[in-house]
């Protein structure tokens, strides 16, 4: 314990509007990479600021539930690639007949053109029994672990590098293949590698599956489904009548 609390406390000035371009262009230029991965390997230091930048993320009661587990071996990624496949022919049949072909069309992983990829997991019992902040909702460790994958995702779109995240498996299998205990959860399996380029807008939207919604649609004050709001300039206009 400290007598004064506030010793501890720095200054927290607005960045400077360069740095603030920074932080906005990272948010808005970072991609979902599938298919625009170089094949040289990520330098040691350079995976290791990523992973630095994952592990300053928020968690629930500072729980920091989270591992990265890299996997590098050609041999194991095409273990995980084949898991895919496997998960991704079941997937594309959970679709309308009508959408399944331009879903077979699109590219939903880049595990083996990318030669690092970090499965991130979540350890419930990292905090023990009673964790601050996780004691009404136990989803708030899986929630901290997603933080993380974001700083890690933020991070990696200022270092040139390009992430994907591949979500279409079996947990199961993919737990026997990588060694993860039963106990342990996987959040997010990624995909790492140098890009040169990356798509201008996410790739789902570029290839006709889905449009990004109007933020003005997605935001509400004070009560569920009300409109008044004046964050984006088309709400600035005034208060739109409910259920238009
Ligand atoms: C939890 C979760 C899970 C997945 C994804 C994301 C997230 C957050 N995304 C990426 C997703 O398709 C992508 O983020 C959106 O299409 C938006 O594009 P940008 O990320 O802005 O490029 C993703 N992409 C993909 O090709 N295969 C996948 O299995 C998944 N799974």
């Amino acid at each position: 314990m400290h007598d004064d609390p506030n010793e501890f406390l720095v200054r927290a000035a607005p960045f400077a509007d360069r740095d603030k371009d920074a932080v906005y262009r990272a948010i808005h230029t970072r991609r979902d990479v599938r298919d625009q991965f170089k094949a040289d390997p990520l330098p040691d230091d350079l995976v290791c600021r990523l992973l630095e930048a994952a592990h300053a993320a928020p968690s629930v009661g500072f729980m920091q539930p989270w591992n990265f587990l890299l996997v590098r071996s050609s041999q194991t990624r095409g273990a995980v690639w084949q898991a895919f496949r496997r998960a991704n022919e079941e997937a594309e049949a959970m679709f309308p007949k009508e959408r399944r072909s331009a879903y077979r069309a699109l590219k939903l992983e880049g595990i083996r053109k990318a030669p690092l990829n970090i499965c991130v997991t979540c350890d419930p019992d990292r905090g023990g029994p009673v964790v601050l902040g996780r004691t009404h909702d136990a989803r708030m460790d899986a929630f901290s672990t997603v933080c993380a994958i974001q700083n890690l995702w933020l991070a990696a779109r200022a270092e040139g590098v390009g992430l994907g995240w591949v979500s279409i498996f079996h947990e199961a299998e993919l737990k026997t293949i990588l060694g993860i205990p039963p106990r342990v959860q996987i959040i997010g399996y990624l995909c790492l590698g140098f890009v040169d380029e990356l798509y201008c807008a996410p790739e789902l939207e570029v290839k006709g599956w889905r449009q990004r919604l109007a933020l003005d649609d997605l935001v509400f004050e004070e009560q569920w489904g009300s409109r008044l709001c004046g964050v984006t300039p088309a709400m600035a206009e005034g208060p739109v009548p409910q259920g238009s």
